[in-house]
């Protein structure tokens, strides 16, 4: 098969249960070595689409096609060696409690892999340092917490060097630091091994900034397949509640607006600008956010910007707003009448950075801190905006 061609083909898939319709002619491509998102609502039916390419649900009908070959016409052996390639991480993570966490990982290799001992061990132990469960390795998964058992889920989804892996809800039951950090993790790995990932999550806008294409599955079909970055810039009042949901205006982990929903409150005081109010803009620019996220991992990262989220916070006049830019990039935008509110925010930010802990911190970690604000004219699109105060920025550690 051709490089172009995807990895998984699923045509028209239909499927009922007792009478209830839950796929009406699903369709969607799995591209080969990226990550495929599939969100849609609870109960909407996108496990059971996952259980049709794995072989768990037949379709009452529609086809399936892995590798150019339809499902139709495969003999039993060429789909066991199908499901040879694949491997799974499941919403419960599916743990053996009467095995330890080394034989929960082992367990995949035995069941594939007739391997020798220590060919065996030598696997398992090389996951179990990468997911950094060596301290765990001896344990039984009740004795270990909610996220390090993920990671030993992830640990055994990996341990045969899978060519595709389903994630059924692996953030599940996790609170959002932990959900950032297993999506990472997925991420991370998927870089160093580049298999082909298929992801089902409630997670927006998380899995946004992992998966290279997202499909929603609505009523039975796939109402969207496309990136991330489409999906935020669609005007489809259909697609409505999953790009600009409640849900996904406020960042759950910081209490502060995403990228998308900055913009549009920007857009929106612009627009409501009259008389003598005036569109006022701070922004920080913490530089070195992106290596210390990249190299201390993302967990440092997003409790420092919780931290200064929820400084922020604390002084946000009424109606004003503040969101992430960028993962770099923190911006406070307010509609006001008080000349005084520029001075307010460049004050409180100043404040905050000169403070002797987080100047010590921003030292340790190199990270380097520029703010700037600025009175924005108006009719100015919400980039330009955002733009002119970061003309203005100035170093303060
Ligand atoms: N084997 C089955 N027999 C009967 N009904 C089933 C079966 N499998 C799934 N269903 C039903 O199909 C519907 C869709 O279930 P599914 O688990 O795929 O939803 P989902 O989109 O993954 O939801 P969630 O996000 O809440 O996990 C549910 O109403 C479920 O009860």
């Amino acid at each position: 098969m051709s490089s172009t061609t995807p990895l998984i083909q699923l045509r028209n898939i239909s499927k009922a249960f007792g009478g209830r319709e839950i796929l009406r002619g699903a369709t969607l491509d799995i591209q080969r070595n990226e990550i495929t998102a599939i969100i849609g609502k609870s109960g909407g039916g996108k496990s059971v689409l996952v259980k049709h390419i794995i072989g768990l649900i037949t379709a009452d009908s529609g086809e399936i096609i892995f590798d150019g070959i339809p499902y139709s016409n495969m003999k039993r052996k060429d789909f066991s060696a199908i499901k040879n390639r694949c491997s799974y991480m499941f919403q419960n993570n599916a743990l053996f409690d009467s095995m330890t966490v080394f034989e929960n990982i082992a367990l995949p290799l035995r069941e594939k892999f007739k391997l020798g001992k220590k060919d065996l061990e030598d696997k398992v132990r090389a996951r179990i340092e990468q997911l950094e469960l060596t301290e765990v390795a001896q344990m039984y998964p009740k004795q270990i917490s909610g996220g390090m058992q993920k990671r030993v889920a992830l640990a055994r989804a990996l341990v045969t060097e899978p060519e595709i892996i389903f994630f059924d809800e692996p953030t599940t039951g996790l609170d959002p630091i932990r959900k950032k950090t297993v999506f990472s993790m997925i991420h991370r790995y998927h870089e160093k091994l580049n298999f082909t990932a298929v992801i089902i999550t409630h997670d927006i806008p998380d899995i946004f900034y992992i998966a290279h294409t997202v499909n929603i599955l609505d009523e039975g079909r796939i109402i969207f397949s496309g990136s991330p970055v489409a999906l935020e810039q669609s005007s489809d009042p259909g697609l409505y509640t999953y790009t600009h949901g409640h849900e996904m205006l406020i960042d759950e982990l910081t209490g502060l607006h995403n990228r998308l929903s900055l913009m549009r409150k920007i857009e929106a005081f612009g627009a409501e600008v009259q008389g003598s109010e005036q569109l006022v803009l701070a922004t920080v620019r913490l530089l070195g956010m992106r290596t210390m996220m990249d190299y201390k991992g993302d967990l440092l990262a997003h409790a420092f910007i919780r931290n200064l989220a929820k400084f922020v916070n604390s002084f946000l006049p009424e109606g004003a707003c503040a969101g992430m830019f960028s993962k770099e990039i923190l911006v406070i935008a307010a509609k006001t009448k008080d000349e005084s509110t520029l001075e307010l925010f460049l004050s409180q930010l100043e404040a905050f950075f000169t403070n002797l802990t987080i100047e010590t911190y921003c030292h340790k970690h190199r990270l380097q801190v520029e703010i700037g604000g600025a009175l924005v004219t108006t009719g100015l699109s919400a980039y330009s905006a955002i733009q002119e105060a970061l003309a203005t920025s100035k170093k303060y550690v």
